[in-house]
């Protein structure tokens, strides 16, 4: 940060002036201009910022428009940080921002490049990309201002390497697992059966082949089948859904329905323990639904130009049908008709995309074809069916978003951001806001409630010297899955390096075709068959990631017993840690901010849980007030102050 130093003898006036001066030259890094990013840009504009970097990896699309104002319905399709740049520049033409339509994850935007920001705000939503840019914060030692939003509720955080807790530093919600067996056997909410519509059933029919969900991989014996009988079953299964030459769309619809609601139901009713304390499920019969279901199945074959709807963005089974209350559930008859609709227009007006489809809740067939999947499935299972428009919500993991919540977060990121440039990070707070009116500890009733921000978790294992652990089944769990299921998924490492005694394995664009040949080779084998001796029972594993300035120490445990009720995953991750310091909060200690990280939870009832982001639950206001001495100052602290001493006598928002 440039700028003259000012005195705290100086009169107010000019200490305002000069930190307007800091704000038109700080650098500013805002990632993502979606619904806080609109927002976030409008608001640094009118408050003077004039150097801001916008990256955004999308394009704006209709849904957008209710909330981010930014754009038009003429901006579909365009880049969102381009036409939001482009916007605020058209009524603040003094603010320059400079914008990006790329994935902040890619690797041009290291280190060295984050640490050319004085400050780094995000408007993400998700958590892969947040703990990214908590990442690479960290390692360029720039301050992140943190938020998000989900509906009523929002929340602002300020971290600071060394003075306050990364953003990984705490808990934070995974996305939701379900047990394996239920999903494909046992369903009984709804939620079970979107999962199986969405992440089996469209990926096996529309999806890349080459992508194995867990739901493949764990085939279910049946009554009286030996493990081979399951596999080769399983096999089968796949191999089913591949379309025949010269099987017509229709035909292979027909096929499909009779397969997963028919025979596969029927394959569940003969697993008779499973049957012993529930109610066994009902096969449907298309030919008893075929009546009602004629107008899609007499459509053999729907052909480009014999369709009114040529646009494959506009695509929709229901409006083909003459479905039109998106909030009224669907008869079984009606779920029959979209299911075999939708599967024909799949196959004949969006074969390009066969092969290679990745469900999007924007994608208006997509989500019929869930719908209908998931209710049918339902039916047999007596579960009540759903409307489109809440089965869109669940299978999108979508929380309704309000703009109002987006533009007083974007308010508050914009206040942190100030009182960081003028050199008070004492001051900066946790700023929640709550769904109804809280009463603070003074008594004063609020519905935005600061908080203090916490100093580091010192056995965070991203920001600290944690060590983590793992109970994993060394025997059977190949190197392959631990490093999707743990290193990727669960502890978000984009490219990662493994060692342990006398082993190495890396990832990377800089690996020769040789070299990435040779590690490959080690994927399929079991951990404890790995070279030099394998992972086991004590093995301390190092995990680092080059593009992240990222490394942990995972001391693994050998566990062979899991309940797939309880630990659908088979393993748990967790913290055995050093000795928490005096400071760290005493409830947290046990498993110090680890505990999200172990995934899977079995309390499924409430559809929240799917969510992605519930990350952004108010928090209770926190207590730790104690004030910082100067020799307890981060470096990047200190530099603040240093860089921008404004006055000791600016008001929190408190
Ligand atoms: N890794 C990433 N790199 C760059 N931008 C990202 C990344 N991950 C998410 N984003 C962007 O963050 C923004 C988040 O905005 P928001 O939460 O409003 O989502 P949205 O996609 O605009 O809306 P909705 O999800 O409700 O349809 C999006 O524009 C998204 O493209
Ligand atoms: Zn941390």
């Amino acid at each position: 940060m440039n700028g003259e130093a000012a005195s705290p003898g100086w009169p107010q006036v000019v200490r305002a002036k000069l930190l307007q001066q800091r704000m038109k030259e700080a650098k500013i890094l805002a990632v993502g201009a979606g619904g806080i990013g609109c927002e976030l840009l409008k608001t640094l504009a009118l408050s003077g910022f004039e150097n801001v970097q916008v990256v955004d990896m999308d394009t704006i699309e209709t849904s957008n428009l209710n909330r981010q104002f930014l754009f038009r319905k003429r901006h579909v399709g365009q880049s969102k940080a381009k036409v939001a740049a482009e916007a605020v520049q058209r009524f603040r033409p003094s603010c320059k921002i400079n914008a990006m339509q790329a994935n902040i994850k890619e690797p041009q935007y290291n280190v060295g490049w984050f640490k050319g920001f004085d400050l780094v705000l995000n408007g993400l939503d998700n958590l892969d990309a947040r703990r990214h840019v908590n990442r690479l914060c960290l390692a360029a030692e720039v301050p992140l201002v943190e938020s998000g939003t989900a509906a009523y509720l929002g929340q602002v955080t300020v971290h600071i390497k060394g003075t306050y807790e990364c953003f990984e530093c705490q808990p934070k919600a995974t996305p939701k697992t379900y047990p394996v067996c239920t999903i494909r056997n046992t369903p009984d909410k709804p939620i079970h059966c979107i999962v199986w519509a969405k992440d089996l059933l469209f990926q096996r029919l529309f999806g890349r082949a080459d992508v194995v969900s867990d739901l493949d991989e764990a085939a279910e014996k049946a009554e009286g089948e030996t493990e081979g009988d399951a596999a080769a079953a399983a096999e089968q299964e796949a191999s089913f859904f591949v379309r025949q030459t010269g099987e017509s769309s229709f035909a292979y619809a027909d096929r499909v329905f009779h397969r997963v609601f028919c025979f596969d139901i029927e394959r569940v009713i003969s697993m008779k323990d499973l049957w012993k304390t529930r109610k066994p499920p009902v096969p449907l019969r298309l030919d008893e639904l075929r009546h009602a279901a004629a107008g899609a199945a007499s459509t053999n074959g729907i052909h480009k130009s014999s369709s009114s709807q040529q646009a494959t963005a506009d695509l929709s089974a229901c409006r083909l049908l003459g479905i039109r209350d998106s909030h009224a559930a669907w008869s079984t008859a009606q779920s029959a008709q979209v299911f075999l609709m939708a599967t024909q227009l799949f196959l004949d007006l969006r074969s390009d995309e066969v092969g290679a489809a990745v469900f999007d809740k924007d994608d208006a067939l997509a989500v019929e074809f869930v719908a209908a999947a998931s209710n049918l499935r339902s039916t047999c299972y007596s579960i009540s069916p759903l409307s489109l428009f809440d089965i869109k919500g669940m299978a999108g993991n979508i929380v309704h978003a309000i703009a109002t919540t987006n533009a007083i977060v974007s308010g508050l990121i914009v206040a942190e951001a100030i009182k960081l440039l003028a050199g008070m990070p004492e001051n900066c707070r946790a700023t929640h806001l709550r769904s109804s009116v809280h009463t603070g500890r003074s008594g004063r009733e609020r519905i935005i409630g600061p908080s203090m921000l916490e100093p580091p978790n010192p056995n965070c294992p991203v920001c600290g010297t944690a060590q983590l652990s793992l109970e994993i089944d060394t025997h059977k769990t190949t190197f392959k899955e631990l490093l999707d299921r743990v290193v990727r998924r669960k502890l978000a490492v984009a490219q990662p390096t493994i060692q342990y005694d006398g082993f190495m394995y890396e990832e990377g664009p800089d690996l020769d075709e040789d070299e990435v040949a040779d590690y490959a080779k080690f994927l399929g084998r079991p951990l404890h068959t790995l070279p030099a001796g394998g992972i086991k029972d004590s093995s301390v594993v190092e995990v680092s990631d080059q593009a992240q300035k990222l490394e942990l120490s995972i001391i693994v445990t050998h566990q062979e017993e899991w309940d797939e009720e309880k630990d659908p995953e088979a393993f748990s991750l967790g913290g055995k840690l050093p000795v928490a310091s005096a400071d760290a909060p005493a409830e947290d200690s046990s498993v110090a901010g680890l505990s999200s990280l172990t995934g899977a939870n079995d309390d499924d009832e409430g559809i929240e849980e799917v969510f992605e982001e519930p990350a952004f639950e108010a928090r209770p206001n926190l207590t730790s007030k104690r004030k910082r001495s100067d020799e307890e100052q981060s470096p990047i602290e200190k530099r603040l102050k240093a860089a921008n001493n404004l006055g000791e006598d600016c008001e929190v928002i408190d």
